[in-house]
């Protein structure tokens, strides 16, 4: 008999085939308060489950007794208690890689168009208020030229160092868990404190996951610390940011604007100020969404999880506790 799998996000057909081969598929294009109760009852027999972003604790492992693996479609797994995965002995599995490039394309993007206003701007040509003497009214910052300074120099941090130095002339600066020398020897990039990094850089791009350690780690003292021309960008979760003090930060003018993919709350409230701010360009947490990129993380996912089922180690195994680079 098949293992019976849960997919809980809606993926590609050609995924659902090939996972279809070898397992019975219980398919769920999104999970919503309306068909958790039908996903609970599933998850009562189900081997495995694939999608991203549900939170996967004790609770819910309380009522999935016959679970082996639990496959993200995502590289961040903070939605996963992955040491409680690891004492029941189920595995768990996330996309890194795969989506690097794309990621950084994204990022690359919130640095110019909020650089030089361009939702901004595309407003105030839509709205007809486009003068012929519009002038400084429509000046930005370069970004070319630069100093950028990346928080968390893994995959896309890399990726994003490769277009900002070599697209971009960029000089880069970057903290780490630990020094990255392959980006230092392909993009120059150098290793700093937290702090040089926030006072030296005219661009600021946080890009590790969300643990213990790094909620909240871009808190009132670091945007203190800050330029007060410096570009604030976030694609990797709200949470690694004290929002507050983000929002008092662009008020107060002790930072210039920033870019973000990702809130605290999401999707994001209609009362949040950051929506009210002319300096905040905002992204619905589309990151990775491009069509090629998604199908290949879920592609990923699926090969986990046939993997694991079929009893063999899956190709992005995330090791029992936090990972370590
Ligand atoms: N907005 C989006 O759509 C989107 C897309 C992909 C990834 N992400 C987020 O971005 C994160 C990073 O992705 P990645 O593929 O580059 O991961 P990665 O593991 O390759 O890189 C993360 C880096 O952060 C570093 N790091 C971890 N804790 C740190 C700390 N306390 N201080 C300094 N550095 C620390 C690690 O050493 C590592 O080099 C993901 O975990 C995910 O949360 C968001
Ligand atoms: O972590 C990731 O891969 C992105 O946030 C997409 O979910």
């Amino acid at each position: 008999m098949k293992p019976k799998v849960i997919v809980y996000k809606k993926v590609d057909q050609q995924v659902l085939d090939y996972i279809q081969e070898t397992c019975d598929v219980v398919y769920f294009e999104g999970l919503d308060s309306q068909n958790y109760p039908e996903f609970l009852q599933e998850l009562k027999n189900a081997q495995g489950i694939l999608g991203s972003g549900l939170i996967v604790d004790k609770t819910l492992l309380d009522q999935a007794p016959q679970l082996k693996i639990v496959c993200n479609s995502s590289v961040g797994y903070d939605n996963l208690d992955v040491s409680e995965l690891s004492n029941r002995g189920i595995m768990a599995t996330n996309t890194p890689e795969v989506l690097n490039e794309t990621v950084a394309d994204t990022i690359m993007g919130l640095m110019l168009s909020t650089a030089r206003r361009m939702p901004e701007l595309d407003q105030m040509v839509k709205s007809g208020q486009w003068t012929s003497n519009i002038g400084e009214k429509s000046f930005g910052l370069d970004v070319h030229h630069k100093v950028l300074g990346i928080i968390g120099m893994g995959g896309i941090g890399s990726a994003v160092s490769k277009r900002a130095r070599f697209g971009f002339g960029m000089n880069i600066l970057y903290h780490n868990r630990s020094r990255n020398e392959d980006a230092e020897q392909k993009y120059g990039a150098a290793y700093c404190s937290l702090e040089d990094l926030l006072k030296q850089s005219d661009f600021v791009c946080l890009m590790t996951p969300l643990t213990p350690q790094t909620e909240k780690m871009m808190g009132e003292k670091e945007f203190k610390l800050m330029k007060e021309s410096a570009i604030f960008i976030n694609c990797s979760r709200g949470k690694t940011v004290d929002e507050e003090a983000l929002i008092d930060a662009l008020k107060t003018g002790e930072i210039h604007a920033a870019g973000l993919d990702v809130f605290v709350q999401e999707p994001i409230q209609e009362d949040n100020p950051l929506l009210s701010m002319k300096n905040v360009v905002t992204l619905p947490h589309i990151g990775s969404a491009t069509y090629e990129t998604r199908l290949k993380m879920a592609m990923l996912a699926a090969t986990n999880l046939v993997a694991g089922l079929q009893g063999e180690t899956p190709p992005t195994l995330i090791k029992a506790g936090v990972k370590v680079k």
